[in-house]
């Protein structure tokens, strides 16, 4: 196999979800070495292209994370901006799944089964530019509904209990009075969580906004900011928006709706809740193809 390490000239396309953008490198074979100095060079907002993460759409096959795996499924390699992994991206996998359609011929009309170092997801077209992604079992920490850690934030005095969400990766969620609050914080700096959480973790604020009835369903809804770990405060975060549904539902008891709009500050999505799994509908966009020039970035060993 050829390994194109840190090649001038890399062929990448730019596409958000939401506002949450991302570098996607189209790499079916492995053949890009791709390490954390690349990914931080490509999502410098200045030095770069710039972008909240980076995302290569490659077979399992091809890399060892996608071991025992069929070597043909599409695996969503997803990096943040500090060159860290995640096991998992919502906004992301919408991204990644227009990419596929586009790039790959992939029909997701019936849905596709992809892999992610959470496991594995579910990538649907809804037609129009935007995508359904079933986004596998989530994890209260507190299975009363209440709360189990505490998050001190710039802005936010005082220190506000939280509730963590596990949907593949780790969050801490924060119920605020308003939306001034909501407003007031100051994101620049990350939140602190207490527990300190082993791997670090994503916490969102949110406010509840009301609700409405639409085709006789009854659905919440709900306004967020989130720091993601490793990437500080995006404009949306998929995976958030999931983990904010099922606690503002958990803490909103019995009766409450299973289907959540999620405004954020890029955008709104939307969070079906079935049974213990989440469903992440919103739009995806691809915006720009280009090729970026990387010889000048230090090569260090790669380490998906
Ligand atoms: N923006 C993403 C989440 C990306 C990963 C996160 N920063 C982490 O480290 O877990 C989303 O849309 O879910």
């Amino acid at each position: 196999m050829v390994r194109l390490h840190v090649t001038p000239g890399l062929r990448f396309t730019k596409g958000h979800g939401t506002e949450n953008d991302f570098v996607l490198l189209f790499d079916e074979h492995g053949e890009i070495d791709l390490t954390p100095a690349l990914v931080r060079y490509l999502c410098d907002r200045r030095a770069g292209i710039g972008a909240d993460g980076v995302i290569r759409a490659v077979r399992a096959g091809s890399v060892p994370a996608g071991a025992g795996l069929d070597a043909r499924t599409w695996f969503m390699d997803y990096w943040n901006a500090d060159g860290s992994t995640s096991e998992m991206c919502g906004n992301g996998a919408r991204v990644f799944a227009a990419l596929l359609e586009r790039d790959a011929g992939v029909d997701l009309a019936g849905g596709l089964t992809i892999a992610t170092r959470g496991g594995t997801r579910t990538l649907s077209s809804l037609g129009g530019g935007r995508y359904a992604v079933g986004m596998g079992e989530f994890r209260l920490g507190d299975s009363g509904g209440g709360f189990d850690a505490e998050v001190e934030a710039r802005g936010l005095v005082p220190a506000r209990p939280a509730l963590s969400v596990d949907v593949g990766n780790p969050h801490h969620v924060v119920a605020l009075a308003s939306t001034s609050e909501l407003e007031a914080l100051d994101l620049t700096e990350a939140p602190r969580v207490t527990p300190t959480p082993p791997a670090g973790s994503n916490v969102e604020f949110v406010v509840t906004r009301g609700g409405e009835v639409r085709d006789g369903i009854e659905r919440g809804r709900v306004r967020m900011r989130v720091h993601e770990r490793g990437s500080g405060e995006t404009r949306s975060c998929g995976t958030g928006a999931c983990a904010v549904a099922v606690a503002v539902r958990s803490w909103a008891g019995d009766g409450a709706p299973d289907i959540w709009d999620v405004e954020v500050p890029g955008g709104m999505v939307t969070v079906r809740i079935v049974g213990t799994r989440t469903v992440l509908e919103g739009p995806a966009l691809l915006v720009a193809d280009g090729e970026v020039d990387v010889s000048g970035v230090p090569a260090t060993a790669p380490t998906v």
